[in-house]
């Protein structure tokens, strides 16, 4: 369906593309850059019911998807949630999933909202 790309960004939209950015560059092995496929995922389409990753964010973002931080917040953590059910605790992509998802908590922190807040009125 032809949706109407966003001309301008707005504040909102261009705080989520920096939070994005940010969480694309800690995942540096690119565990979560695309969907991941039942070929290198055995069964994985009929265990992970909502898949989602950074690339469908981010097109979800051009979208103009994301309305609130909680939005955003909620796809980013059921991505790093569908890892750690995915797969075993003693795997690469559990930890990497446990790890990222402690990185997420920290930025979209409350601290840091009410500093992000005094600069968009
Ligand atoms: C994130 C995740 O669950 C994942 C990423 C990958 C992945 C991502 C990119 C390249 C190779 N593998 C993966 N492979 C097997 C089982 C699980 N995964």
């Amino acid at each position: 369906s032809a949706v109407p790309s966003q001309a301008s960004v707005g504040p909102f939209d261009q705080l989520l593309s920096y939070y994005l950015s940010y969480l694309e560059r800690k995942d540096d092995k690119k565990f979560f850059a695309f969907p991941i496929t039942d070929v290198i995922a055995p069964n994985y389409s009929s265990i992970v019911k909502h898949p989602v990753d950074f690339s469908t964010m981010r097109k979800k973002l051009a979208r103009g998807y994301y309305h609130t931080l909680s939005q955003f917040k909620g796809d980013f953590e059921l991505m790093c949630r569908n890892a750690m059910t995915y797969n075993a605790p003693d795997t690469i992509y559990f930890r990497a999933a446990k790890k990222l998802s402690r990185i997420g908590a920290k930025l979209v922190s409350k601290d840091r909202l009410k500093n992000a807040k005094r600069f968009v009125h």
